[in-house]
């Protein structure tokens, strides 16, 4: 086995912590935000963008059951993010198998979001084919009256996935194009670490 890369902490979302922390001084206001990497039942791959809504023993996002990447999870339940903190030459990524969060958890969170996404989740099939934005303003417009005047409730369609990683890498960019990476592999008795090529 390889040597331990020195000054890596033996736990990557301790790494991830860190780096994320030093990356809020640089951007304080946007979220969490990396590309999700999800693949179907024949192994096609797609990926896009998603909040990470927060950082436990794995990363926790929030999206509609129906769309194509929780459909994805659904037949093939393992999945990859990947974190590009570009204005400090870092890139952070994580693979493992994903699982839904329950109930408890997602209403949770729901209760946290601002009324305006409460009721885009009522009114937006997300993923499906629509003729025109009008379609989901209308929607907007019904659930808003709907629910005027009490607490928006989640939707049975909408809730949290959790990526629990297995493997996770770190890059850093160097001046002399000579890019450190540091893996971290899940072992039975905790994480192995190792340096890879650039
Ligand atoms: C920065 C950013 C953050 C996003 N965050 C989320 C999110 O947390 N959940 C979500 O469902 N979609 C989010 N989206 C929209 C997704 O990228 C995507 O368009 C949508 O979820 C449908 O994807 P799918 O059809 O592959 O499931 C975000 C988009 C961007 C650009």
């Amino acid at each position: 086995m390889k040597r331990m890369p020195t000054q890596s902490p033996a736990d990557p979302l301790r790494q991830f912590t860190r780096w994320r922390e030093e990356w809020r001084a640089v951007d304080a206001r946007t979220p969490d935000s990396a590309v999700l990497a999800t693949a179907d039942h024949h192994g096609r791959p797609s990926a896009r963008w998603v909040d990470v809504a927060y950082v436990d023993h794995g990363f926790v996002y929030f999206t509609n059951h129906a769309s194509r990447k929780a459909a994805d999870v659904a037949v093939n339940p393992a999945a990859a993010l990947c974190f590009g903190w570009l204005a400090k030459g870092r890139q952070v990524r994580a693979e493992g198998p994903v699982t839904r969060l329950d109930e408890v958890e997602s209403d949770a969170y729901f209760a946290t979001l601002p009324r305006s996404l409460q009721l885009l989740a009522w009114s937006s099939d997300q993923s499906a084919e629509i003729d025109d934005r009008q379609v989901v303003r209308a929607r907007f417009d019904a659930e808003r009256a709907r629910f005027d005047g009490q607490e928006v409730p989640r939707p049975g369609h909408w809730g949290g996935y959790r990526l629990t990683p297995q493997e996770m890498e770190f890059w850093q960019r160097r001046a002399d194009e000579i890019q450190d990476r540091v893996r971290y592999r899940r072992r039975d008795d905790g994480w192995q670490v190792v340096r890879v090529a650039p």
